[in-house]
């Protein structure tokens, strides 16, 4: 299904919160935040129904951060409701709203390391919500929580960076260490804000592929703000389009033609797509870095 419109859409469907396959649906309701006068984020209605890869696409200040930061409660909505198994999140409090926190793991645009702790233990702090409070103060990690954060490591592949610090690392290296730590939380879902903002081609498409994978193999839902169409469509199996808050187009990347970027930018008959491009070759792989074991994902698009 795609629709495109250019006003508040409610499409929530009535249903039960499960698929009917032990899925857990997620609800967006009419979903708003508001800074001010200023409305970010506006009575934003979709459901995610099965483990998707969705890519959330717009120009600057339409509102993709704002409503992935109200997902994991790092921005606090002024309406609306979001349920998982039929449960308000954006009501949850204390203990039950960190679980929620650590149930969807946020990846972001400057990775949000730690320069000076070396990578391992940069990854191991994916666990902190998860142990004591004793445990937590003093960063103390089991043999299993190392073992765990090298398992991660190394299936983004850079474990052999495990002891450097954090600091030394390329950008590249840095998001997929930042991917390895939302690993470590075991999420339902990665929330990832704008996650290749920051890098060059090459490394756009190691951390595009690492997502992408999860997503196929862990059975995961990815949320993806995304600055590029292009690796929207080579990447998402669903794409949402905002513009000043609203969402304006829910669909698949085949829909998703440049006449439909342009309303969504809300750009005029010299709107040049190639301005939104990152140049990711889906298909170049012989030079590029090694991903350890991914699967360059792309090519399953
Ligand atoms: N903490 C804040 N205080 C006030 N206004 C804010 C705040 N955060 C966001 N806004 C405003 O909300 C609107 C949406 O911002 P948001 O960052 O969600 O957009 P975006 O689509 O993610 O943009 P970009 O692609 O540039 O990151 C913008 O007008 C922004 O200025």
């Amino acid at each position: 299904m795609s629709f495109f419109c250019n006003g508040p859409v409610a499409l929530v469907a009535q249903h039960d919160e499960h698929n009917g396959q032990g899925w857990r649906v997620i609800q967006f309701q009419e979903v708003t935040k508001t800074f001010g006068s200023r409305t970010a984020v506006n009575k934003v209605s979709f459901n995610i129904e099965k483990p998707q890869m969705v890519g959330i696409i717009g120009r600057s200040g339409a509102g993709k951060s704002t409503l992935l930061r109200m997902i994991n409660r790092l921005t606090p909505a002024s309406a609306g409701q979001i349920l998982f198994d039929g449960r308000d999140i954006l009501s949850l409090k204390g203990g039950m709203m960190r679980r929620w926190q650590r149930d969807c793991a946020m990846v972001f645009q400057q990775f949000n390391l730690v320069p000076r702790l070396d990578v391992v233990t940069n990854v191991m702090l994916g666990r902190l919500n998860g142990h004591g409070t004793l445990k937590s103060l003093f960063n103390i990690f089991s043999q299993e929580d190392v073992n765990s954060a090298l398992g991660a490591l190394d299936r983004l592949g850079i474990a052999q960076e495990a002891t450097k610090r954090a600091e030394e690392l390329s950008g590249g290296q840095q998001q997929r260490v930042a991917i390895a730590r939302a690993l470590m939380q075991d999420p339902h879902m990665i929330l990832a804000d704008e996650p290749i903002a920051s890098l060059d081609p090459m490394n756009a498409k190691i951390v595009m592929d690492a997502l992408r994978e999860i997503h196929e193999r862990d059975n995961k839902i990815v949320i993806c703000n995304l600055h590029t169409l292009d690796t929207a469509r080579t990447y998402c199996d669903r794409v949402i389009g905002m513009r000043d808050g609203f969402l304006v187009f829910d669909g698949a990347p085949e829909a998703l033609t440049t006449a439909v970027a342009r309303e969504i930018y809300g750009a005029d008959e010299s709107f040049n797509e190639a301005a939104t491009s990152t140049a990711i070759d889906a298909g170049q792989s012989g030079s590029r870095e090694s991903a350890g074991a991914m699967t360059p994902a792309a090519a399953a698009v």
